[in-house]
């Protein structure tokens, strides 16, 4: 199953194929002819895919290096992208070489930044294993490193040449892994897609969405990216609907050290916060915090955290990328499966952070 991401400038393709990730010399030498690239990955997910991607681009003449490093949300900095700055140079890649980003969101938005600042952007293909990154991250063309300040502070908006989707690996996640991806599918679901509520609603628990309906669900939410994507690449109008939940869940994250609060759990805590508060504010349908509370905990994911001290959170979301001036864009769902931005001024973010009792 392809899904076109078709941007003016840069269309790609989004493979969505059981079994892909044994194929990715075949896949590669479909966009690339034969040159050097450099595989970024973990120290999770290398040891249990990257033997057999390089064999398979070997196998069809590519040129293959790896640069490694430790896995998590903690390494997305600036000092790990000067070591994969290093490794490329090292690999000697010139500009018409490339990155393969090979696991989960981490490792994609740091190659992708990576590939968009070495000598002034390289070409580059993600190749997801995670939930998160499958459904979300891989796709649409946000680069970013995340700063002490604020998540994901510093970046581009750089396309990928193709994003391969394999949902066979996402039996090597462990739950709270594929658990977390789930955040950004309710996500997708609350801002635009009602037919995925139903299987989300319609679904037992997590094992059976793994199970039964993976595919379903990523081509679902990739669908909801690629079309606010294709009608706003640089994030100014409708993609800002993918930021629900975002604004107060980065501050968690970034407030809580990064890592500790996964990317998506954070999501679906923010989701619930932000829904609460408007739906006080009469911006949103009464119940639909509660349709998202109850998701979310179906799924195995948090919905609240402690220590929530508001001071903290309204610091450090006055780093989010919506805001302008002295107001942000914040994005509510006033129905279900429908999103909708609001400018307000920053210091009325402060009521959205007040915590039901
Ligand atoms: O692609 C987008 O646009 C999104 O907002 C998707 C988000 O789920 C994703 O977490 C993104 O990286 C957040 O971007 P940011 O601009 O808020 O840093
Ligand atoms: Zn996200």
């Amino acid at each position: 199953m392809n899904i076109s991401v078709d941007l003016p400038n840069h269309p790609y393709d989004l493979v969505i194929e059981q079994g892909a990730i044994n194929e990715v010399g075949t896949w590669v030498s479909s966009l690339w002819r034969e040159q050097k690239i450099l595989i970024i990955s973990d120290d999770h997910v290398a040891p249990i895919y990257a033997q057999s991607v390089i064999e398979s681009l070997n196998h069809v003449g590519f040129e293959t290096e790896i640069f490694i490093f430790k896995a998590g949300e903690a390494q997305k900095n600036l000092e790990t992208a000067e070591k994969a700055w290093h490794a490329c140079a090292e690999a000697q890649l010139t500009r018409s070489d490339g990155i393969i980003a090979l696991g989960g969101g981490v490792v994609g938005d740091l190659a992708a930044f990576v590939a968009s600042t070495y000598m002034r952007g390289i070409h580059f293909l993600q190749i997801p294993t995670s939930l998160t990154a499958q459904v979300d991250s891989s796709i649409g063309g946000k680069t970013a490193i995340n700063s002490k300040i604020a998540k994901n502070m510093i970046g581009t908006f750089t396309q990928p040449d193709g994003v391969l989707i394999d949902p066979n690996v996402l039996r090597t996640l462990g739950q709270r892994e594929f658990n977390e991806g789930l955040g950004e599918v309710i996500k997708c679901a609350a801002i635009a897609d009602l037919e995925l509520w139903n299987v989300l609603e319609q679904a037992k628990d997590s094992t059976d969405l793994l199970n039964n309906h993976a595919e379903e669900i990523i081509y679902h939410s990739c669908n909801v990216k690629r079309k606010v994507v294709v009608a706003d690449e640089l994030d100014n109008g409708v993609r800002l609907y993918l930021n629900f939940g975002h604004t107060i869940g980065h501050a968690i994250e970034a407030t809580a050290g990064y890592g500790k609060v996964m990317h998506g759990e954070a999501v679906a805590i923010g989701m619930i916060q932000i829904a609460q508060a408007a739906e006080k504010k009469g911006l949103m349908e009464i119940g639909i915090s509660n349709a998202i509370k109850q998701m979310a905990e179906k799924y195995g994911l948090p919905t609240s955290y402690a220590p929530w001290i508001e001071d903290e959170l309204y610091q450090s979301l006055l780093h989010d990328k919506k805001g302008r001036g002295d107001t942000i864009k914040i994005v509510l769902v006033p129905k279900l499966g429908q999103a909708e931005i609001f400018q307000i001024p920053f210091k009325e973010m402060r009521e959205f952070l007040i915590e039901d009792e």
